[in-house]
């Protein structure tokens, strides 16, 4: 990249950084601003008095006598007094409006940062540059924005001051110029050069990190603590997270071991080129060439030159980390979706009566080549209730994730009611389902929102939940709790109460009986059920779901039968389509996978 684009990407950057800390609290932005500007006029105000100060003083020194001059020295003395209580004070202020706005900023950006999160397609959360992205996204911190601002305003402010002492220098002595030149610039250039490492390295070791953190949760996070504690892995896993945790330290160190010796050099040779100017000035106030006064200002505003100069490169290598780790941040929130959005999106005719169509549908996962849905045809008619059969691995709940959108198709087509799902919008395509995955989610929040999650734009939901609850069969054992449907699910907080496996599946359950859709989609609905709970859910499976279609998958025969429609799944392939008496007399797939389970039914009937 050519070093113009280089700048324009640069400025545009910090505009964009500019803008978010302005969007994010107007009110914070311009007080912080305004409380900055006075801080650098009476700063810059003090600098002049005690420059005007350190002139009357010589005159007193060359002339003693002269009574006036003794007040001129006090006046002075009090203007450089007010001068620096106004500073202090507008500093304070200028530090409290910063603190606020860089609260509100963080704030903001958090926000950006969970908002690009939940948008994201389902695609992301499946590739490691995904979560790089949203760890680097975290780690360029919610700070920085109003640390840029506010950095920017340092820095004008010191570039002022700076160049206030520059024109006191050359008053003295232009010769003394240079001296800040070689204390300023070479410790800057030692600055970028470090930090552009520093994110370099970082951004290297962005999947070392998250390694690492995973290793902490799996050792501290309750869903693993049974399987560590009785496989006896904490030892194991803890070398391993030590050995991680070594590697990033020693490189990190390495770099900081550099940056401390380039920096020390740097700064003796500053140091150095000082004191050979002190001695050069001396020198020439023995000769009679420069005042004392001079030589006292030089004294005074040379230790004022040098931390101003050492902040400005501060200020200025800060501005320029906070832009490379922005970037980070504008990374992610620059990520698009990979489900097209349709730009003028057809409405589902007779949403109430949905008929789910695929058509010659094949699929592979992102960043893979091999399809694991080949050439699916398929179709779920109103109120229908269809089963999907096939062993692990077939391709089953890749299914549903293209029947829901949350993937598109590498070739044929999802339609329902005729329209291609492509054509519709997202949102309203996806409220046509409920979906219960085999690995749904468990929130710790009340029995009643863990419900209600199933349909959260609904109405009446004091009414709806505890229905779709009975529905699911989960009623009985929560009414049976202490606090009912307000009981907490978690042992995380505070009075809260842990179900079983089967309980949560229930209220899984209930989760998608929420009256939202026209299409309920349960995977493996009922594994964690015990037999009497599953005969009665699906004794009357059709009116719990208020007659809506269905589709299930199962292993299990006992469900299955129900079924007015059963897809057989094998390799990725429709293999074989039917009702339950049809497929088993056809003696196939369908056949094998269940006549042992038939069997055992005989069996125990007989
Ligand atoms: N996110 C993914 N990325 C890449 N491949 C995947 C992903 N999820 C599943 N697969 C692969 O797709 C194939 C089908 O998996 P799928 O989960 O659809 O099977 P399934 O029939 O639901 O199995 P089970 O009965 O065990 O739940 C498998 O070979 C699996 O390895």
């Amino acid at each position: 990249m050519s070093i113009i684009n280089k700048f324009f990407k640069s400025f545009f950057s910090l505009m964009r950084i500019l803008s978010i800390s302005w969007k994010s609290s107007r009110k914070w932005t311009l007080l912080s601003t305004f409380f900055m500007a006075l801080e650098i006029i009476s700063g810059l105000g003090v600098l002049y008095l005690l420059k005007q100060m350190v002139d009357v003083v010589t005159n007193v020194l060359a002339e003693p006598e002269a009574a006036e001059n003794v007040g001129a020295v006090l006046y002075y003395v009090v203007l450089t007094g007010l001068g620096t209580l106004a500073y202090v004070i507008s500093r304070a202020l200028a530090g409290f409006s910063r603190e606020t706005q860089g609260i509100m900023v963080a704030d903001y950006v958090d926000n950006i940062v969970q908002k690009t999160a939940i948008s994201v397609d389902l695609a992301f959360y499946e590739s490691p540059l995904y979560h790089d992205t949203l760890e680097r996204a975290r780690q360029s911190g919610s700070q920085r924005p109003a640390q840029v601002a506010s950095n920017l305003m340092l820095l004008g402010k010191n570039a002022l001051m700076l160049a206030a002492i520059v024109v006191l220098l050359a008053s003295i002595n232009w010769h003394l110029l240079p001296i800040i030149l070689i204390a300023i610039v070479p410790a800057l250039i030692a600055r970028i050069y470090f930090t552009r490492i520093l994110y370099e390295w970082q951004r290297r070791r962005t999947q070392m990190e998250r390694r690492a953190a995973y290793l902490d949760w799996l050792m501290t996070s309750d869903t693993h603590a049974k399987e560590l504690r009785l496989n006896q892995l904490g030892d194991y896993l803890r070398g391993k997270y030590k050995r991680i945790r070594d590697d990033i330290r020693v490189e990190k160190l390495a770099i900081s071991r550099k940056r401390t010796t380039v920096e020390s050099i740097v700064a003796a040779i500053a140091s150095i080129i000082f004191f050979s100017s002190l001695g050069y000035l001396a020198w020439n106030t023995a000769q009679g060439e420069n005042s004392v006064g001079d030589l006292v200002l030089f004294l005074l505003i040379f230790q004022r030159a040098q931390s101003m100069g050492q902040e400005l490169v501060q200020q200025l290598s800060k501005l320029y980390e906070d832009h490379l780790y922005m970037g980070m941040l504008f990374e992610f929130m620059d990520m698009r979706h990979t489900v097209p959005r349709s730009s003028q999106p057809i409405k589902i005719a007779h949403p109430e009566h949905t008929t789910l169509k695929l058509e010659n549908v094949c699929f592979a996962y992102p960043g893979t080549y091999k399809d694991v849905i080949k050439n699916v045809n398929m179709e779920i008619k109103p109120g229908q209730v269809v089963a999907l059969v096939g062993a692990n691995g077939s391709g089953k709940t890749s299914l549903i994730k293209l029947m829901t959108r949350l993937y598109d198709p590498t070739e044929g087509s999802v339609q329902i009611n005729g329209i291609n799902a492509r054509d519709c919008d997202v949102d309203e395509y996806r409220e046509l389902f409920s979906v219960i995955f085999q690995d749904y989610s468990h929130y710790a929040e009340s029995v009643h929102d863990n419900i209600r999650f199933g349909h959260i734009n609904g109405t009446d939901a004091e009414h709806t939940v505890p229905h779709a609850a009975e529905m699911a069969g989960a009623a009985g054992f929560i009414e049976k709790m202490d606090d009912k449907y307000d009981t907490l699910l978690t042992r995380l907080f505070d009075n809260g109460k842990e179900l079983s496996v089967g309980q949560w599946q229930k209220i899984a359950l209930a989760r998608a009986f929420m009256l939202k859709s026209n299409i309920v989609i349960l995977d493996e609905p009922t594994s964690a059920m015990d037999p009497v709970a599953e005969s009665e859910l699906f004794e009357n499976f059709r009116e719990r779901i208020n007659h809506r279609s269905a589709l299930v998958i199962s292993h299990r025969l006992s469900t299955i039968r129900l079924a007015d429609y059963i897809y057989v799944m094998d390799d990725g392939e429709i293999k074989e389509s039917g009702t339950h008496e049809s497929l088993f007399e056809k003696k196939g797939i369908y056949h094998d996978l269940f006549s042992r389970q038939a069997k055992y039914y005989q069996h125990d009937l007989s």
